[in-house]
Parts: C-alpha cells; structure tokens; sequence
C-alpha cells in the first residue's frame, strides 16, 4: 500500500482536495484533526501540555483551549516549538496505527493531509508527496473568508511559521495547483489512476 502526504500552507486548499480523494474511496488521515484529538485523548500528552503551558490549556469541561493556544504558539516560536516537539510524536505514532488498519482492509494506497510536513518531519512516513499550491494574496483571503475570527495578522503570523511554498514546491514529488487558474478535478484523476497503479504494483516499483 502506498502511503501518500498532501500538505501546503494555510488556505493552500489540502482540505478541498482531499475531499474529493475521499470521495473516489480513498482513506484521509487528517493530521489537524488527529492532533486536537490526542490532545485530548492521550492522557501522557495532556499531562505534558499542562507542565509546559498552564492549566489554560484546558477550560473547565476539559475541552482543548484551541484560541489560548494558537495565541500563545502562533506569536512565540519557543513555544511553538514546545508544542510541536510534544505533539507531533504523538500524532506519528496514531498515523502508523491508522495505516496499519487501512493495510489490512486492503487499499491501494492513503493519504495523510498535513500542514506541516517537512518541518514535523512526517514525510519520512511516506512515500510520496503531493504540495497543493496557491499564491499567498489568495490564501489569505480564503483563510480569512473562512476563519471568522482571524485577522491578516494573525494568517500572516501562521504563515511565517510555515515552510515557504517555493521549498515545498521543490520538496514534493507532484504538486496541485489549486490557484484559481487550473481546474482541480482533473489533476486529482490523474493522480488517483497513477497512485492507484503504483499501490497495486510489486513492492519495488513502490520503493524505487
Ligand atoms: C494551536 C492550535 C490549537 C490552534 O488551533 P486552531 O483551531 O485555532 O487552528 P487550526 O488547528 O485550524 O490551525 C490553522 C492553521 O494553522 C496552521 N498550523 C497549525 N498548527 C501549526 C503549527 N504547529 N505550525 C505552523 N502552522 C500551524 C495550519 O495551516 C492550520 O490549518 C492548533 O493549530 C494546534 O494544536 N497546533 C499544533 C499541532 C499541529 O502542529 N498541528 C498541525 C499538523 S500536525
Ligand atoms: N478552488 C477553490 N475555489 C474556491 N474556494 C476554495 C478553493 N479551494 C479552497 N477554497 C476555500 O478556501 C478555504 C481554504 O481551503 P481549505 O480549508 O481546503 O485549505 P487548507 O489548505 O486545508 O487550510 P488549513 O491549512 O488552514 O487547514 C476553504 O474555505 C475552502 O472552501
């Protein structure tokens, strides 16, 4: 089984994308989302979280104090870094699991959708990588339409914490370009033919 990342910055449109891998049958790891679920679930990183950043961390029905922590992380790189080295080991680990389950059903191949993925180091997981691209103007925009309650700012400050998208381009083995200039659908079919011909193809051609 072939195990492919799709990442890109903020706004890149990983999401939009995925959803329409997800719709051809394809498994979806979504790292965003796993994360604020071992954040919450995994009582070792929950113990962690609350050494390393205070008792906010959690409100009182012990829910995740997501605009706590993106204020604290996203404007302080010691901390971001805190956090990133405490969750993103444990978000590896959940991954294996996942795909170990996604193997024994059978798929040709996965995806992991990740903003980060050269910086967490995630990509050596994986086999392939897929960089969504669009220009930064419009992914502010898109972010901004979307997150009600983020301004440019704060957008800019997560970008500034990302990998610049000229690294990603270069890193990546296939990049969608989700620019408003392209049309997405046929990109995403052309890739699920060749990631589904290289999922079903013998172990040394998935390896190269
Ligand atoms: C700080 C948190 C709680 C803020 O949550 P919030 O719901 O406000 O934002 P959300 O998770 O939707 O993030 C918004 C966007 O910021 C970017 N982003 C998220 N985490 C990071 C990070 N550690 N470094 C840089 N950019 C990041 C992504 O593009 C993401 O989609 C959350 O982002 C988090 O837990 N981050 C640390 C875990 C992590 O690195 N997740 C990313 C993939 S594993
Ligand atoms: N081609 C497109 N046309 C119009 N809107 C789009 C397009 N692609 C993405 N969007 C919209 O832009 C916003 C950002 O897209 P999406 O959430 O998929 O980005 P993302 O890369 O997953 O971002 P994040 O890193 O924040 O999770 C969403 O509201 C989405 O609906």
């Amino acid at each position: 089984m072939l195990k492919v990342g799709i990442t890109g910055g903020i706004g890149s449109g990983k999401s939009v994308v995925c959803r329409l891998f997800a719709l051809l049958g394809v498994p979806v790891y979504d790292a965003d989302t796993r994360a604020k679920w071992v954040m919450h679930h995994d009582a070792i990183l929950r113990s962690s979280l609350l050494a390393a950043f205070g008792s906010e961390v959690y409100a009182a029905n012990g829910e995740l104090n997501r605009t706590y922590l993106a204020g604290m992380a996203f404007s302080n790189p010691e901390k971001l870094a805190r956090l990133n080295g405490l969750v993103h080991p444990r978000v590896g680990h959940d991954f294996a699991q996942w795909a170990t389950a996604q193997q024994q059903a059978g798929h040709a191949y996965i995806l992991k959708e990740a903003a980060l993925m050269f910086e967490s180091g995630s990509w050596q997981q994986l086999d392939r990588i897929i960089t969504v691209y669009a220009p930064q103007e419009l992914r502010q925009q898109r972010v901004l339409r979307r997150d009600a309650h983020r301004t440019l700012t704060d957008v800019t400050a997560i970008i500034s914490k990302q990998l610049s998208e000229e690294e990603k381009l270069k890193r990546a083995d296939f990049v969608i370009y989700n620019n408003d200039e392209q049309l997405v659908l046929p990109q995403v079919l052309a890739l699920h033919e060749a990631f589904t011909a290289l999922g079903t193809a013998p172990a040394a051609r998935v390896a190269q």
